[in-house]
């Protein structure tokens, strides 16, 4: 997806978002958005007084200068469709390159009696097993079953590394539409056609789910009120002006209405909202809703989960280490019997290390036992074997408790090698036989790079980061302090992960929540803003409001930047938009009233050529701002490293103060160019 996206807008683009402004002149799409179909309205009513001028009423304007308004509103539909259109295009863009990677394949599925079968891929549905060799498409989204393989996944990610996808652990899923390039792999699928991620990354870069935010709905009835407001202003200077025996022209009128209705942030919010959505999607994250984006702006709080998150997530036995009075054979022996049918990724990095380590044995051996199955919340995995003797491995403080329950002591020296492997960070697994415990694994992983420069960034904007981890606390603390994060909870199940979610929310916080394990899902869930990495289990990428096809936790942290960009730039462009109205009125008003009025000369410091230039020129003002302002909210106000608060502040005087001034000039320019050509 990223080589596609970074082109740059296309001649071929602006040509499409031409046309499609002019097809979005449509009234029931422009009904969507209040001020801009009264300005479609106005434009109606402007044309009927082109073609009939009196038709409402004896007029003393000629057909030329109802044209001219009406041409005028016109562009400044378009202009505002045209934004809207540009906006879009990108996305459309991206969905198209995306299609054209969905072919039709046929799939090997697996039938009742173990033989497979040739069906196409549309065929597939949830539950199927469906088996995939080297150099295949994968048929659909489902989760690895049995194997390993590594998989190219450019045609979803830009990425062109291959990556490892094994059963059993957190990098289990796989995506529709990648290649396996070696090995084979027994598949759950997952989703029903339709359905699949492509179809939901599709709709998603195209914007055919967009929603408006809450945010936007907000701000949607604001511009309403004040178009309503503005529209009753209007209408009862009709009586006042027949008071004072002035004759208002219908098409000034509606010219005064469009010129003070918030036309330029009525035009331009959709663009902004639709262009902050794809900014999201440059940075390859798959944001479900803008409404996730927006929190994203505004996060306190960002909870991630340590293994797969911080770290790349391999976990591997180092180092089988034993307690006083048990030799090194005897640990690997009952490390072995413990992850033989242990299918994560730690379980069989155990079963190849003690393998190395010279450890023979036969499968078959075990096939009358019973397989105790990892899971987080007891966090220890196993076997009881036929003779009825039990085998255990788990985090140290679980093997512990359950080795006390069963009669058993813990050996003296125990916790001495678990905290030199803790302190280093590594995970000690510790391992134990009929109640006996025998010593500990080393698991090793490694932290991500990079990770401390990018926890100080998010210090500095204000958010805090927490580590949340099902590892013991020694581990905790050291790779929470490698990879620079603020504080961290050991020894966390899945509820604890909720739990601590819940209590920065009901402190008022919005929390962010990064995560790739079925364990994660709960949380990634919970959290306001739930990230999840692509690397990481199905469960975590359906519960999350965003997926980052990189796996990179601390992307989040550019999501945020363009949350808060987004909020930023709807209210800069807003505050421009209302102050534009000073301007607009000191060259309108005295205009309308001047000849009845002459005391009105005063307001008219533009000193404009005449009453039809005036309102003429502040008309065409109010369209070109529109144009011209678009790449900003295409590309959003410039974002520095500093608090949302102070950076709305600074924004809005900035914007507040141009809004005032730059109209001024504007339109005072347009009534020069108009008068020099003769044009009024
Ligand atoms: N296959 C396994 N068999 C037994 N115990 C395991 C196994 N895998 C992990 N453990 C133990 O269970 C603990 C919790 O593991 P789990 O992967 O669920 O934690 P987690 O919450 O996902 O961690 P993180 O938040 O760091 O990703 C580990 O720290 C380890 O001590
Ligand atoms: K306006
Ligand atoms: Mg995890």
């Amino acid at each position: 997806m990223a080589a596609t996206s970074k082109k740059l807008m296309t001649q071929e683009m602006l040509l499409q978002a031409g046309i499609d402004a002019i097809k979005k002149l449509n009234p029931v799409m422009m009904f969507r958005n209040p001020v801009m179909f009264i300005v479609e309205v106005g434009t109606f009513i402007t044309l009927l007084l082109t073609i009939a001028p009196d038709l409402f009423g004896s007029s003393t304007v000629g057909r030329g200068y109802n044209l001219a308004v009406f041409l005028i509103l016109l562009f400044t539909l378009l202009f505002a469709n045209f934004a809207e259109a540009m906006a879009e295009g990108r996305g459309k863009a991206q969905a198209e390159s995306l299609r054209s990677t969905k072919t039709e394949m046929t799939a090997r599925l697996e039938q009742k009696d173990g033989t497979t079968k040739e069906v196409p891929s549309t065929q597939l549905r949830k539950g199927d097993i469906i088996i995939v060799q080297t150099g295949e498409l994968i048929p659909a989204d489902g989760e690895i079953i049995a194997g390993l393989a590594s998989i190219d996944e450019s045609a979803i990610t830009g990425e062109s590394a291959p990556v490892i996808k094994e059963s059993g652990g957190d990098f289990s899923s796989v995506t529709g539409g990648t290649r396996v390039v070696s090995d084979a792999i027994t598949i759950r699928v997952m989703t029903d056609p339709g359905e699949s991620f492509l179809d939901r990354m599709i709709s998603l870069v195209e914007g055919a789910q967009r929603q408006k935010t809450p945010n936007e709905m907000a701000l949607t009835t604001l511009l309403a009120v004040l178009t309503l407001i503005f529209l009753i202003v209007i209408i009862t200077l009709v009586p006042m002006a027949s008071y004072l025996n002035v004759h208002l022209e219908l098409s000034t009128l509606i010219a005064l209405l469009v010129c003070l209705i918030p036309t330029t942030i009525g035009g331009l919010l959709s663009a902004i909202g639709i262009a902050g959505m794809d900014r999201v999607t440059q940075f390859n994250v798959l944001a479900m809703s803008g409404k996730a984006v927006e929190a994203a702006g505004d996060i306190d709080t960002l909870i991630l989960d340590k293994t797969g998150t911080i770290t790349y997530g391999n976990r591997m036995a180092a180092e089988f280490i034993p307690v006083q009075g048990i030799t090194e054979a005897d640990i690997t022996w009952v490390a072995l019997q413990a992850s033989v049918k242990d299918e994560t990724p730690e379980g069989r990095s155990i079963v190849e290390l003690a393998g190395k380590k010279g450890s023979v044995w036969k499968e078959d051996q075990y096939a009358s036992a019973e397989v105790i199955e990892f899971t987080a919340e007891t966090r220890m995995s196993g076997l009881n074997l036929a003779d009825g003797s039990e085998i255990r491995k788990g985090a140290v403080d679980a093997i512990c408790t359950y080795v006390l329950a069963h009669g058993g002591s813990i050996p003296s020296d125990l916790g001495d090698i678990s905290n030199r492997i803790a302190k280093a960070g590594g995970t000690p697994l510790a391992v134990a036989s009929v109640g006996k415990i025998y010593g500990i694994i080393y698991l090793k992983d490694t932290v991500k790079p990079g990770l401390k420069e990018r926890f100080a960034e998010m210090r500095e904007m204000g958010i805090k980061t927490i580590m949340c981890t099902g590892d013991n606390p020694l581990t905790a603390a050291t790779i929470a302090m490698e990879a620079g994060v603020d504080d961290f909870i050991a020894e966390a199940k899945p509820e604890d992960k909720i739990a601590a979610i819940l209590k920065e929310q009901q402190e008022g916080k919005l929390v962010a929540m990064t995560g790739d394990g079925t364990n994660d899902a709960p949380a990634l869930a919970q959290a306001d803003v739930g990230m999840a990495m692509n690397s990481g289990t199905m469960a975590a990428k359906e519960a999350a409001n965003m997926i980052d096809l990189d796996s990179d936790p601390t992307k989040l942290l550019s999501v945020v930047s363009i949350g808060k960009q987004l909020l930023i730039t709807r209210g800069a462009l807003t505050t421009f938009s209302i102050a534009n109205d000073i301007a607009k009125y000191f060259a309108i008003i005295p205009a309308m009233f001047i000849i009845a009025l002459p005391q009105l000369q005063s307001l008219n410091i533009m000193h404009l050529n005449s009453p039809a230039s005036a309102i003429l020129s502040a008309l065409i003002f109010n369209a070109i701002v529109i144009l011209l302002l678009i790449p900003i909210a295409m590309k959003g106000v410039k974002y520095r490293a500093m608090t949302a608060d102070r950076m709305l502040t600074r924004n809005v005087l900035i914007y507040g103060l141009g809004g005032v001034i730059v109209p001024f000039i504007g339109i005072k320019l347009i009534d020069v160019v108009l008068s020099s050509l003769h044009l009024v």
